[in-house]
């Protein structure tokens, strides 16, 4: 028995691309299934003012392979000196789709990140006037702050106090891994959205640590308790259009993820569509994966859904997904579900 479902084509609302080597060889990964991604501008050194956006995008438009259509949407990573008026620029010239907020710290390559809220204020507000979304890595980084409180700590001190105080800002929680944050979102009004990881729906913080310390497993927002899976796979597949896909594709070589102090993030590019059509499968709402994966993220961002299609086949068979791609930086290993997947995209 196989079962079929076809949907516009996706966009990935998170994603990271990397550069040189890396980029190279996970591009294709997301350009496969995914028409457009945002994409994220943690280099080293960031993606700061619109020329290194403008030259960034090159940079990943001449590492498409011949044959394949994907268009990259640029962000510009936030910092205390970003000029507002160069952020205006590369949002009228169509370039830059949206800013990124890294609270100094909190994760990887976010050196070069907020510490003094404030300092970003003009920015904030230059912003909401033109209507550019605000993309937020949603953790503070506070010593004494657990690691697992550190997104509702976030909400509560930091991104609801920039809502209130710059009326208008339009705001994506990025790759949210809490009940509190779908709940806060759920609470506000339609300049509120967020995305959610595919891994997110999958694992819990059990899967990083029973049984051994897993690697692969540990991205940043830390995966949480099981009912945080729970609160974020009704949000997810509800059809709720403030609720729309990132997945936070991270990768890292092996060599950087198993290491005494090894790199935070999932890689998922590869595989995500079938894993969503599983776990929609799963919840009873594959008739919700269009509106998670192709429709809700292009109405928050004010862009058109895509005209093609994808379409998802249910075999008797697991797919066999490759269980790493290869760079010229060393093998990335691709995200292990743990539980085989029927599902393929055609
Ligand atoms: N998610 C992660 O664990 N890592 C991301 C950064 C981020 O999105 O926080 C990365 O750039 O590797
Ligand atoms: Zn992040
Ligand atoms: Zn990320």
């Amino acid at each position: 028995m196989s079962t079929s479902i076809t949907i516009p084509r996706p966009d990935d609302w998170h994603l990271h691309l990397r550069d040189g080597a890396m980029l190279q060889a996970v591009l294709p990964e997301t350009a496969r299934d995914f028409a457009r991604a945002i994409i994220m501008p943690n280099l080293v050194p960031p993606v700061v003012k619109g020329a290194d956006a403008a030259a960034y995008r090159d940079r990943i438009l001449a590492a498409l392979p011949e044959g394949m259509a994907f268009e990259p949407l640029m962000t510009l990573y936030l910092t205390e000196d970003t000029d507002a008026e160069d952020v205006a620029a590369a949002h009228a010239s169509g370039l830059v789709k949206a800013v990124k907020l890294y609270p100094a710290g909190a994760t990887t390559n976010s050196s070069s990140g907020v510490t003094n809220f404030d300092k970003v204020r003009p920015v904030l507000e230059k912003m909401a006037e033109i209507g550019l979304p605000l993309c937020t890595h949603g953790e503070v980084t506070d010593h004494d702050i657990d690691i697992f409180d550190r997104e509702a700590v976030f909400i509560d001190r930091v991104l609801d106090p920039i809502r209130k105080a710059t009326p208008g800002l339009r705001v994506v929680m990025e790759h949210i891994t809490t009940a509190n944050a779908a709940d806060y979102v759920r609470s506000q009004d339609k300049d509120l959205g967020a995305t959610i990881t595919t891994h997110h729906l999958i694992i819990n913080r059990n899967h990083i640590l029973v049984g051994g310390i897993k690697p692969h497993y540990y991205c940043l927002p830390v995966a949480k308790r099981e009912e945080h899976r729970i609160a974020l796979r009704a949000a997810a597949t509800s059809g709720d259009a403030r609720f729309f896909l990132g997945t936070d594709s991270a990768p890292h070589t092996d060599a950087n993820k198993l290491q005494p102090c090894g790199c935070a993030g999932c890689f998922t590019a590869t595989n995500t569509m079938p894993l969503l059509a599983h776990v929609f499968e799963e919840e009873g709402k594959l008739d919700n994966l269009a509106k998670f994966a192709s429709e809700n993220g292009p109405n928050f961002y004010r862009l058109p859904v895509n005209e093609g299609t994808l379409t998802l086949t249910k075999g008797d068979a697991p797919t066999a997904f490759p269980q790493q791609i290869d760079t010229q930086d060393g093998p990335v290993t691709v995200f292990d579900p743990g539980f085989p997947v029927h599902w393929k995209v055609a």
